[in-house]
């Protein structure tokens, strides 16, 4: 049930209760398709809409993206805010961007009132964005995973030739008035091991220079495919091997509780006297302590640090004033290229985020090709819709608790990709009755958070999988329902649905079939089946001006129990309702907004 957190393609919520309406909006390839739900249910086009959405960007940013930002929102350029700053301003914006600077905790997600929809990490790393957080909040988290990695790959390099040839020292020494040639004798690369721990896109780019400058690379990296380091001629080693044969380590992995400290008294240990560390991925993967122990004792011969367990570290730290010790102070994003590259690449994720588009580079919320969403639009709805029409079938204070999902189609399992009807269907679930707002990203912690147990059963049916579903049917076990007919035979409130004509559609309600479109409102009345009874609901409705878009009954048998389902455009008044209760063959009948 958890979302996987995983990025790829994915759609996201859009903008605020001030700019827009509060509301759950997906960009689907077709610009048709792309709908607008309001708190009211309707559904709007953003066209309609014309305030401007706030982007707050907290840290520099390439111009090309700032220009690409204004194109779209008011643009707020504030650097160096407290988080007291922070807190205060998000309020007041849609979307955040920040760089490795901006600790985005959750005091910023709590302070923003539930306006802000997207944090754009412009670079890689999102350790300092509390990604729970954000879930919980439903805003979604985007990165720039691609932009800066040469740029990180060639700092790792410089820092890797300038430790060995003692560039900085020297150049301090010489600009200190002194000449000394004996004392900073370096060390060749060529014929060296490199031991690249962490070999995804900047240590594989790290790698493939290594082996230019002649070294001899293997890599440590659990997850790493063998084929994509064998295709560079890199061999794929163990965490206890990598230790024992490099000459030079370079770390590439990102801060994880796994990562954090990686490199401590143990792993220092087990390492060849002499070694040499690079690190351009985070201070925290090294136990800062454990390696000025290890420069002092020698074991460690150099070490050339771009990233800081806290940045900026103090001015007096052993660390950053050891003599064998080479800083810069992040650097590795900052070449003018990767930074016009980074502020293209989020500034465009942010707008896509906030116009409802799919989002290629979502942290927190489960990944959906465009194919697949573009193809499960209609049933994206058609969940929403019979989750909302089945809890409001519950009678009051049953307590939604265990909900089934049974999804038909034609399809393998592996063919159909349901996370997304599953969200929608736990939205459908949960805003009815609550104040919370659900969307992809934050869906299953909603429907756990609130107790919810969703299980999903697929049903695979005969015949050509066309269509990527036959019907959808949700269940809500363990609860009386406000309208006895929903109930099933086997004791739960039923509801069913199918796309017709890319149309949502309800086809049955308890053990009755019926067939009216899924729009506007319904009313659902249990009747004697008996000649008259549509002519007779549908002049109340007549009388009263509401406009009736679908009726459709279902019956056991002739002259038995029917369902009436009459799908209407309008909310009738109270006194429409009660005629239409008081006509003597309707046993009960429920007032439903889809
Ligand atoms: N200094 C900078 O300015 C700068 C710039 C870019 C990236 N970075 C940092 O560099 C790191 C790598 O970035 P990337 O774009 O290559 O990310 P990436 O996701 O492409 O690669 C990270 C790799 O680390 C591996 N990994 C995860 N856990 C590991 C473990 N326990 N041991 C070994 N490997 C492990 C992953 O499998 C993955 O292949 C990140 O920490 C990122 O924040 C720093
Ligand atoms: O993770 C990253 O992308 C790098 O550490 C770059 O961080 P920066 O954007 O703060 O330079």
């Amino acid at each position: 049930m958890a979302a996987s957190a995983s990025s790829s393609l994915l759609f996201i919520p859009t903008l605020n209760k001030q700019s827009f309406t509060q509301s759950l909006s997906w960009r689907l390839p077709s610009p048709s398709l792309h709908l607008t739900r309001s708190n009211t249910s309707s559904f709007v086009t953003m066209a309609a809409l014309d305030a401007k959405p706030t982007v707050l960007v907290a840290e520099k940013l390439g111009e090309a993206g700032l220009e690409l930002l204004k194109g779209f929102a008011n643009v707020d350029c504030s650097y160096n805010l407290s988080q007291e700053e922070l807190c205060t301003k998000i309020s007041l914006c849609d979307a955040l961007i920040v760089r490795s600077g901006t600790k985005v905790s959750r005091d910023v997600f709590e302070s923003s009132g539930g306006r802000l929809k997207v944090v754009g990490r412009a670079g890689v790393g999102i350790d300092n964005v509390d990604l729970s957080a954000a879930t919980e909040h439903g805003c979604l988290v985007v990165n720039a995973p691609t932009a800066n990695t040469i740029a990180a790959a060639e700092h790792g390099i410089a820092l890797l030739t300038a430790m060995s040839r003692n560039i900085a020292q020297a150049d301090a020494s010489i600009k200190a008035g002194k000449w000394l040639r004996n004392k900073y004798v370096g060390v060749s690369l060529v014929g060296k091991t490199l031991a690249v721990m962490g070999f995804g896109k900047v240590g594989s780019e790290v790698a493939r220079r290594a082996k230019g400058l002649g070294m001899h690379v293997i890599a440590h990296d659990p997850y790493a495919p063998a084929d994509r380091a064998h295709a560079i001629g890199v061999e794929l080693v163990s965490f206890d091997e990598a230790m024992a044969t490099a000459d030079f380590i370079s770390l590439h992995m990102p801060l994880t509780p796994t990562t954090s400290k990686i490199l401590n008294d143990e792993a220092f240990s087990k390492m060849k006297k002499g070694v040499r560390i690079v690190n351009v991925a985070r201070g925290g993967v090294i136990d800062e302590d454990a390696l000025v122990r290890a420069l002092d004792a020698g074991n460690v011969a150099q070490a050339a640090l771009d990233v800081f367990t806290v940045e900026p570290p103090q001015k007096d730290s052993r660390l950053i004033q050891h003599e064998n010790v080479t800083v810069t102070p992040h650097l590795g994003a900052s070449t003018m290229e990767a930074q016009e590259g980074v502020a293209i690449e989020i500034a465009e994720a942010v707008v896509g985020a906030l116009k409802g588009e799919l989002a290629a580079t979502a942290v927190n919320a489960p990944m959906v090709p465009a194919e697949v969403l573009s193809e499960l639009a209609p049933f994206v709805l058609l969940s929403e819709k019979l989750g909302r029409l089945a809890v409001q079938l519950v009678a009051g204070g049953s307590g939604v608790k265990s909900v089934k999902v049974t999804y038909a189609s034609a399809r393998g399992p592996d063919d159909l990709d349901t996370r997304l009807l599953r969200a929608m269907i736990i939205k459908g679930l949960i805003e009815p009755i609550s104040s919370v707002f659900v969307n992809l990203v934050n869906a299953d912690f909603s429907a756990k958070q609130r107790g919810l147990r969703i299980t999903e059963e697929r049903i695979v049916l005969d015949g050509s999988p066309e269509n990527p579903l036959e019907y959808v049917q949700v269940q809500i076990a363990n609860v009386e329902s406000k309208f006895a007919s929903a109930i099933s035979e086997t004791g739960e409130v039923k509801v069913e649905g199918r796309v017709k004509d890319g149309i949502p559609h309800l086809t049955k309600v308890g053990s009755f079939d019926v067939d009216v479109s899924m729009d506007g409102s319904l009313i659902l009345c249990r009747q004697v089946d008996q000649p008259g009874m549509i002519g007779r609901v549908g002049s109340i409705l007549g009388q009263e001006n509401v406009n009736v878009s679908f009726m459709s009954v279902g019956r056991i048998a002739p002259r038995k129990q029917a369902v009436m389902a009459i799908g209407v455009d309008d909310e009738p008044n109270k006194d429409a309702l009660k005629k239409i209760g008081d006509i003597p063959a309707i046993e009960e009948f429920v007032f439903l907004k889809l």
